[in-house]
């Protein structure tokens, strides 16, 4: 397994208000006067495929985005599936971490162009839109550390999926591409958004204006990929994809389930706000877990770190 350096980011936001909206489940319910239930039923319109969760008692829950006849490609009814598999997640207190894949070895081909096809006027096509970027700024905030594990292709919303996670594994042979530009699009899941804080505004540009493939190497270079499962199992171990990534996932989720969530919380608020809101949070997140059990116990234990 091969460890690609590890990059920081940066946001912005209000917190408090960023907070209430996530509370009630929607980013932009109340900025753009956003009804759900309505582009709910329009997506459910276009069925086929699912998205699967797998919560397990490790504390590592599974997504699998599930359509491996059209390459796992979103139909309507798996965008709703996937903002109901994040409120599940939402409501996990067990949980620790997510990998998120595909299904039947490839990772995701974006939008099923059917859908597209269907609701390609602008008002519905906005509203998938905020749909689809509450759904993944949620999936991006739970408070679990998320690994995309991309196997195959990564094409358009699939690309847009995957910086939607933590960390990114990718299989040698794999490739993730914004197509975007070929479609006439840019990104409409907060995909650039995200980007641009994954890979900063260069190489952002760069991967939407050229809809350039990245190989796991160029992913690795500009700090895409956090590590590549080489075909070779001397290098990165036994198992299938998804046990090694499991295992890639396991130094970052050993711990106690409330320790672990809350360095998420805090590295998500140092991401999202402004330097004074990011303190603020700190000391309140440091405020659940000081004296908590598992710092009494560390303590008792007189634990050293040699
Ligand atoms: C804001 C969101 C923006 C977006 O996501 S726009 C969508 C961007 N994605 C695309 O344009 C992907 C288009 N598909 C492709 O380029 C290729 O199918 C792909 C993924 C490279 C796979 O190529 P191959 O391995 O040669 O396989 P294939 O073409 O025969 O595909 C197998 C079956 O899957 C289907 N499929 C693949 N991607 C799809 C999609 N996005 N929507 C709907 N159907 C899709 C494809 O039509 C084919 O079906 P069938 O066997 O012909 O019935």
């Amino acid at each position: 397994m091969v460890l690609c350096a590890l990059r920081s980011s940066s946001c912005c936001g209000v917190w408090s208000r960023l907070l209430q909206r996530q509370a009630r489940g929607c980013v932009h319910s109340s900025v753009h006067s956003f009804n759900q239930d309505g582009i709910r039923e329009k997506l459910q319109v276009f069925p086929g495929g699912s998205v699967d969760l797998l919560k397990q008692d490790s504390g590592v829950a599974v997504l699998t985005i599930n359509n491996p006849s059209r390459m796992n490609a979103f139909s309507g009814s798996m965008m709703v599936d996937l903002e109901e598999r994040v409120t599940q997640l939402e409501n996990w207190a067990d949980g620790k971490g997510l990998i998120v894949q595909g299904a039947a070895g490839t990772f995701c081909s974006g939008s099923d162009l059917n859908a597209v096809r269907a609701i390609s006027n602008p008002q519905d096509g906005m509203k998938m839109c905020m749909f689809m970027q509450d759904a993944l700024t949620r999936l991006l905030r739970l408070p679990l550390v998320s690994v995309a594990l991309v196997e195959g292709k990564a094409l358009g919303g699939g690309a847009e999926l995957l910086t939607a996670c933590d960390f990114r594994l990718m299989t040698s042979g794999s490739l993730i591409q914004f197509v975007h530009k070929h479609m006439g699009l840019v990104p409409g899941w907060g995909g650039a958004a995200r980007l641009v804080r994954i890979v900063g505004s260069q190489n952002a540009l760069k991967l939407l204006g050229g809809a350039v493939k990245v190989d796991s190497k160029l992913g690795c270079d500009i700090g895409l990929t956090d590590g590549v499962l080489e075909d070779d199992q001397e290098v990165t171990g036994v198992g299938t994809s998804l046990q090694r990534a499991e295992s890639w996932l396991s130094r970052y989720v050993e711990g106690p389930a409330p320790v672990i969530r809350a360095a998420k919380r805090v590295v998500l608020s140092g991401r999202e706000l402004p330097l004074t809101e990011a303190l603020r949070m700190e000391k309140d997140v440091f405020g659940t877990v000081w004296g908590a059990p598992a710092n009494l116990q560390a303590l008792a234990s007189k634990s050293k770190h040699r």
